[in-house]
């Protein structure tokens, strides 16, 4: 009889070099620092020790998240299961402002507009020139997906409208088939989803932050109606860690 709960185990990559130096990411292919990479280890360690396996893993085409499952995995000694590595799952696309510093942006624009550029349900950020040496259309991370598809700019919306689709028509059948299923991937491609499982407002997910390198479990019924969710770990730090996500895009007092 098939179980009548299925968990799904979502991880943001560990910190990365931008991270770091505060500046916005979105599909800049930056590396995990060493506190990220110490940070993927630590959430591997930490399903292991929980007693969680899986069957198959997706991830991102940046390096950041599919190098924080490829710690998960050694930690877990699951270096040989499947991976699929989708641009579907990519950061949110941050537009002209990849490479910015956020506080310095928002020191310049002020916090509000800072928080609309990173939180906002539907307002994008600035968009790259075509040809701009950031353009994805350039990039031979992209070089099998429809030029059409390739965004400029996104906001959460234009995320959802990829990253949504990816999950519905790829990872779900898998989860009703019965594979346990781990997701690496990033801040915004991770809150699209979440905000689609919990059927969240535009305002509520405009509060959501998620941590680096913490594994967050959904257990979900056959109806994919969410019955549990939880991070694995210290409830103290992952809440200083989440608070130090939100206040990156505030201006240095
Ligand atoms: O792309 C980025 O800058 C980060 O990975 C996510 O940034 P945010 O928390 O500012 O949206």
């Amino acid at each position: 009889m098939a179980e009548d709960t299925m968990k799904l185990v979502l991880i943001r990559h560990g910190e990365s070099e931008w991270n770091k130096l505060n500046l916005f990411t979105g599909w800049t292919d930056v590396e995990l620092s060493e506190t990220g990479e110490k940070e993927a280890a630590a959430g591997g360690r930490a399903l292991k020790e929980a007693g969680f396996d899986f069957d198959i893993c997706y991830t991102s085409r940046l390096k950041r998240a599919i190098h924080t499952l490829n710690f998960v995995l050694k930690e877990m000694d699951r270096e040989w299961l499947p991976v699929v590595k989708s641009w579907k799952l990519n950061e949110r696309h941050y537009g002209a402002l990849q490479g910015l510093n956020k506080a310095d942006a928002a020191a310049e624009h002020g916090d509000e507009q800072v928080k609309i550029w990173r939180r906002s349900f539907d307002i994008c950020p600035p968009e790259l020139e075509p040809g701009d040496e950031r353009d994805p259309h350039t990039q031979e991370q992209y070089r099998d997906v429809a030029p059409d598809q390739l965004p400029y700019t996104e906001c959460l919306k234009d995320t959802i409208a990829r990253a949504w689709p990816f999950f519905e028509d790829e990872i779900r059948p898998q989860m009703l088939a019965g594979k346990r299923v781990l997701i690496a991937a990033h801040g915004n491609s991770l809150r699209s989803l979440v905000m689609k499982f919990e059927k969240m407002t535009p305002e509520q997910i405009l509060e959501v932050n998620i941590p680096t390198g913490v594994p967050l479990v959904y257990t979900f019924d056959r109806d994919f109606n969410v019955v549990d969710k939880q991070y694995i770990g210290d409830p103290e730090t992952i809440a200083a860690k989440i608070n130090a996500v939100a206040n990156q895009g505030k201006a240095k007092k």
